[in-house]
């Protein structure tokens, strides 16, 4: 288990951000590879990462979608970060044109993980905190360390009590 900030602030993120920063993402990305840009194969980190690939590989026109299953968090408490599935090695060997891609990047752990795993891999998230930041070599916004983010597959519209009541 390891020590965490408490998470004194909350961003919530709709399912049109997510879209909007993912794409954002595929854009800086594009023209990157080292095949005349192009990039060969894009593996999610599941289960977060899953959404933002499918987002960047279809604006990027990458058939090859593989997944690598690291487990870390029980809600917002971490352990050690297990890698419990690989993608194919066969196709994705040192990571050399292969693009990874997650939702987030908080203390760096998982993708620590990851990287060990693909070394030559473009390792990508949509949002960084401060702490893993230098593990990403590409994000799109950053938050500080003590916000936690809500994703929309984790959220659900609801009422809210206007500001003035009425009875
Ligand atoms: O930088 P770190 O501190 O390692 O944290 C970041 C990771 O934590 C979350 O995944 P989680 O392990 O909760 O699993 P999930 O994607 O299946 O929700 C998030 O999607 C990142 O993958
Ligand atoms: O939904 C999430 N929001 C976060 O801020 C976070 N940090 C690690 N893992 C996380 N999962
Ligand atoms: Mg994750």
């Amino acid at each position: 288990m390891t020590d965490r900030l408490p998470h004194e602030k909350g961003f919530h993120v709709s399912w049109d951000q997510l879209h909007r920063d993912a794409r954002a993402l595929a854009w800086r990305l594009q023209g990157q590879g080292p095949d005349e840009g192009a990039w060969r194969a894009v593996v999610a980190i599941t289960r977060g990462g899953m959404a933002p690939a499918m987002i960047v590989a279809r604006e990027l026109d990458i058939r090859v979608v593989d997944t690598i299953s690291v487990k870390s968090y029980n809600h917002q408490t971490q352990a050690a970060p297990k890698i419990i599935k690989s993608p194919d090695m066969d196709v994705i060997g040192d990571g050399t044109g292969v693009l990874v891609i997650d939702d987030l990047v908080d203390t760096g752990k998982t993708i620590e993980a990851v990287r060990r795993h693909m070394p030559k891999a473009q390792i990508a998230t949509v949002y960084a905190k401060p702490m893993g930041r230098p593990q990403v070599d590409t994000f799109i916004t950053e938050v500080s360390q003590d916000t936690w983010i809500f994703f929309p597959w984790d959220m659900a519209l609801q009422y809210v009590k206007p500001y003035r009541g009425t009875d």
